[in-house]
């Protein structure tokens, strides 16, 4: 039945795919089976990762969309912000996180039964967030050119816990690096590089979820300086990259 609502909400949200599509079936992905797969960061509580979040066609529709709203008509801007009402575009894209999330919990749970010891880490995204309304209010669509990034930092105060991630076309390496480094909170048995920055590869049509720690006790960024962007012995080709994140306010009181 789940399967099903997701299904059609997809096609609610970027249409009924067209005829011309029935013959080519996206990699990784079984037709009839949009079910989303999670991978949490082991390392960092909170935070999770949805590689296959859109597909091909969706990610072709939301650039459109993107690009439609005239924010990137000149060159000199990378950068647009939006507070409460949202397009349209946004909207659904919102309401499609939260039919991940719900979806794709069942994977998560069987998963955090092996794997973890049920600390907060495991929760894919805390339900008093995941049910509030709207589930996000600000949008910010960056631009990045080849060379751009964004430097290490933890997301504004002004906005509440659970933030959403969407990345379109060049894949990046997002690092993440503990608040406090080097302060004297240190990890027992595994070691990481000496830096203790943890990797997570952004591919086009993820979606990367944070709350908690992940959130508040992490910081993140892109570099994509020459020689930074490695995965997996590689430095990857860097063309634009076109990021959708997605926030809450919080209320003032
Ligand atoms: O572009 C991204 O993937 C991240 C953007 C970001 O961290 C921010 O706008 O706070
Ligand atoms: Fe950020």
């Amino acid at each position: 039945m789940e399967m099903e609502s997701h299904k059609e909400l997809l096609k609610e949200v970027f249409g009924e795919s067209s005829s011309d599509s029935e013959d080519y079936d996206p990699p990784n992905k079984h037709i009839g089976d949009p079910i989303p797969s999670w991978e949490r960061i082991e390392q960092i509580n909170g935070l999770w990762l949805c590689k296959d979040f859109l597909s091909p066609q969706q990610q072709s529709s939301l650039i459109s969309s993107v690009l439609n709203e005239g924010w990137f008509a000149e060159d000199s801007h990378n950068q647009a912000m939006r507070f409460g009402d949202l397009p349209s575009w946004a909207v659904e894209l919102s309401n499609c996180i939260r039919e991940a999330v719900l979806v794709g919990d069942h994977v998560s749970d069987s998963t955090d039964l092996a794997t973890s010891n049920g600390g907060m880490g495991s929760c894919l995204f805390p339900s008093d967030l995941l049910w509030r309304e709207p589930l996000f209010d600000q949008l910010i669509v960056n631009v990045y050119h080849p060379g751009e990034g964004i430097c290490a930092h933890v997301d504004l105060m002004r906005f509440e816990d659970g933030i959403a991630i969407v990345s379109l076309e060049s894949s990046c390496v997002m690092h993440f690096t503990r608040v406090e480094e080097g302060s004297d909170i240190v990890e027992q048995g595994e070691k990481h590089s000496h830096t203790g920055k943890i990797p997570v590869l952004l591919t086009s049509g993820s979606l990367v979820l944070m709350s908690g720690e992940a959130r508040y006790l992490w910081k993140h960024e892109i570099n994509r300086k020459p020689g930074v962007q490695m995965w997996e012995g590689e430095e990857l080709m860097q063309e634009r990259r076109i990021s959708i994140t997605l926030r809450k306010l919080r209320q003032v009181e």
